[in-house]
């Protein structure tokens, strides 16, 4: 392995199995009967018995998987293919026309290729994309200090289409986002538009993710093991596959095999705090390979940087009592954002820090 850079490798007991078991894979989940629902009216549509079959499908994959795949999810394909292609062309340029755009820890969106999950480098480059902008969060992660400063985007000069295409593809997903909401709200028995309020503000960003060629994919990860710390998660994979769920029911790594136009959703921490635990966040990973590029884009959905996360009130009382003390989102991604930046020798912030 000479020349590889030890910053890649994981410990041994993270490291991939390349031949990952055939086992069951995550729930795939038709969204066909979703024409025409709105979670804004309180999911009103929601009577007809297609979506409450769905509602039930859905919850049923949070509790089990915290992961599912989706199909006839009405995001036309020609805007995903098109992103795909810019995004092709954009990673595809020199090192330093790529530096041009890099994030740093005033410009925290843009292009960076030094990313470590758990203090190990990931095999990857990134392009990272606020949805709504300016985005608003404090200006400061300490406890006490009011100020909020405006957080922006970084394009790059070429290809010239890139800026467009990821602003029409993020409005599409954006739409998804909040019909999922509304029927992950409905699964947990609230009205459709109850996680609607949370949004308004949204902290949401888009990432393309490029993981080259690896000459050491047993060694190495495209992205090590962790949750997303988000409300939730909508991502398109390509069809060379990589992405592994670790699996509720035995801990097991299964990899999610590409669908041709489908997304995989999964449940972020946000949403475990909100259900109370009832739906969780599960680990997963990304293996790279020795003979094709890959590419993925995720979409993070993610609330108003004033949102205090707290167990609903709702789905708590006397003797299922609130699980999690609140904490404020926009103190928390600062918190994060400021870490990543740095080789931590304590834990990045998480959730569970805030367990009760
Ligand atoms: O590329 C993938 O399949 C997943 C990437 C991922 O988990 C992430 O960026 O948080
Ligand atoms: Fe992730």
């Amino acid at each position: 392995m000479g020349e590889v850079d030890p910053a890649f490798i994981q410990d041994v007991e993270h490291r991939p199995k390349l031949a990952a078991p055939q086992a069951e894979g995550i729930p795939l989940i038709d969204l066909a009967s979703l024409t025409g629902y709105s979670p804004s009216d309180g999911g009103a549509v929601a009577a007809s018995t297609a979506i409450e079959r769905l509602v039930a499908e859905i919850g049923d994959a949070c509790k089990k998987w915290g992961f599912f795949a989706v199909v006839n999810h009405g995001v036309a394909v020609e805007k995903r293919e098109r992103i795909e292609r810019e995004a092709r062309e954009f990673f595809g340029q020199g090192l330093e026309e790529k530096k041009k755009v890099r994030r740093d820890e005033r410009k925290v969106f843009g292009y960076y290729e030094t990313e470590h999950t758990k203090n190990v480098r990931d095999w990857k480059e990134v392009f990272d994309f606020a949805v709504q902008e300016p985005m608003l969060v404090p200006a400061s992660h300490e406890d006490g200090e009011e100020g909020v400063t405006e957080w922006t985007n970084q394009w790059p000069e070429y290809p010239p289409g890139l800026r467009e295409a990821l602003k029409e593809y993020a409005r599409e997903l954006e739409k998804l986002a909040y019909k999922l909401m509304g029927l992950i709200a409905q699964s947990l028995g609230l009205p459709a538009n109850r996680f609607d309020e949370f949004f308004k503000d949204q902290t949401s960003f888009v990432r393309l993710n490029h993981y080259p060629v690896c000459p050491v994919p047993h060694l190495a990860l495209g992205v090590g093991r962790h949750k997303d710390a988000v409300a939730l998660t909508i991502l398109a994979q390509d069809d060379v596959g990589g992405l592994e769920v670790k699996r509720k029911s035995d801990g097991e790594w299964v990899l999610v095999k590409p669908i041709p136009d489908s997304f995989i959703i999964n449940v972020g921490d946000i949403i475990q705090v909100w259900s109370n635990k009832a739906y969780e966040s599960v680990e997963h990973r990304v293996m790279v390979n020795s003979e094709k590029e890959r590419f993925s884009i995720p979409f993070f959905f993610s609330p108003s940087h004033y949102t205090m996360v707290q167990p609903l009130k709702e789905l708590t009382d006397e003797h299922d009592p609130p699980k999690y003390r609140p904490y404020n989102w926009g103190k928390f991604l600062v918190t994060r954002k400021a870490s990543n930046f740095k080789k931590l020798e304590v834990e990045n912030i998480q959730i569970h820090h805030f367990r009760i």
